[in-house]
């Protein structure tokens, strides 16, 4: 399972959790504008905005699986698994191939309503990167300041939601997940009073009962209510410190434990890395399920008029910070 969420303060934030069972060899990659991006059906970009998210590098082409570009627009792909489908090229459309998504929008687009416009006509086409890398069946969610949209390439076509909680988990498809936010509504930060039935005498028996009702486990639908409530209500400051440090407590409450979640016998999905990008000011920060240290990454230190991306692996060592 995996989530995305985004987060609005002095600066606009923007991440994910990847929970999976194996890990494809993902690092941080910043690409930089004069890298050639060559697509298999659109037209190549020479010259594009510069990139910064995580990938696994194949031989020199990042395939990002969560990004935010130099303007501060942030893209990440999410398993859709039995939902998604990627079609046949069809004469008249913008044909992208699923790998290419994330780049391809992100090289072009310096806020959400270009987005919207380019991806009128957008036909996500089943071309694989390579025989032997088989496409991830997934849907997105896009995002910058001012809100956030959720694409959904479907055997009947692709729908383009609105997403105004800015928050994506994986099945049921996005309309459905929004949906069923209406049987939390009764939710509530507050301690609790009883409207249960005024002929029981309900009572408030400890502290901290705020939330009461929201659901705790590791379902999709259950993160997608749990980390939308833990969004919307979220109070920090605005400061860089605090902010990201909310924003890890926001994906935090969806995190996955090794040993909760088994897939397959003796494989148990877990949270492999969780990010923070400031995409205001293109900085990425992570941890990982073995460093809990956040480590960040800042594409501004990079040579952003360069042509080869940049790529550093991610520090997983669990680094403690003695204190006597
Ligand atoms: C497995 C990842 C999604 C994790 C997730 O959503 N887990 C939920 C699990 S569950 O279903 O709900 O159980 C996805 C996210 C991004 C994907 C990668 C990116 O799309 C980049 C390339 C794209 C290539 O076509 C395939 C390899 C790949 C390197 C992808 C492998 C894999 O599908 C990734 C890593």
């Amino acid at each position: 399972m995996c989530t995305a969420a985004t987060y609005l303060t002095k600066d606009f934030y923007f991440g994910r959790t990847l929970d999976y069972e194996f890990s494809y060899g993902e690092e941080i990659t910043v690409t930089p504008r004069n890298y050639p991006f060559h697509f298999r059906h659109t037209e190549n970009l020479e010259k594009h905005y510069a990139i910064i998210g995580m990938a696994h590098m194949a031989g020199d082409y990042p395939l990002y699986y969560d990004a935010v570009n130099e303007k501060g627009v942030g893209m990440a792909g999410l398993n859709f698994v039995g939902n998604a489908y990627y079609h046949k090229e069809e004469s008249g459309k913008k044909n992208v191939a699923s790998f290419e998504f994330v780049p391809w929008v992100l090289a072009q687009c310096a806020t959400l309503d270009e987005v919207r416009d380019l991806i009128t006509d957008l036909n996500i086409v089943d071309t694989l990167f390579s025989e032997n890398l088989p496409a991830g069946m997934l849907h997105w969610i896009i995002s910058d300041k001012s809100g956030s949209i959720t694409v959904e390439s479907m055997k009947d076509g692709l729908h383009i939601h609105e997403n105004p909680v800015g928050v994506l988990t994986n099945n049921p498809p996005f309309e459905q997940q929004m949906f069923m936010l209406n049987n939390y509504m009764g939710l509530s930060p507050k301690q609790p009073e009883n409207h249960f039935a005024d002929k029981l005498d309900l009572n408030m028996y400890s502290r901290g009962m705020g939330a009461l009702g929201l659901p705790g486990d590791l379902s999709s639908a259950s993160r997608f209510a749990r980390v939308a409530f833990t969004k919307m209500n979220a109070v920090s400051d605005d400061s860089e410190e605090e902010s990201v440090a909310q924003f890890f407590h926001i994906l935090g409450s969806v995190d996955q434990q090794r040993g909760c979640c088994e897939v397959s016998d003796g494989k148990y999905e877990i949270t492999i890395y969780t990010s923070c990008c400031n995409a205001s000011r293109g900085i990425y920060y992570y941890t990982t399920y073995s460093n809990s240290q956040i480590t960040a990454v800042d594409m501004h230190r990079e040579d952003l008029d360069g042509s080869v991306p940049v790529h550093y692996p991610m520090l997983t060592k669990q680094q403690i910070l003695w204190q006597n």
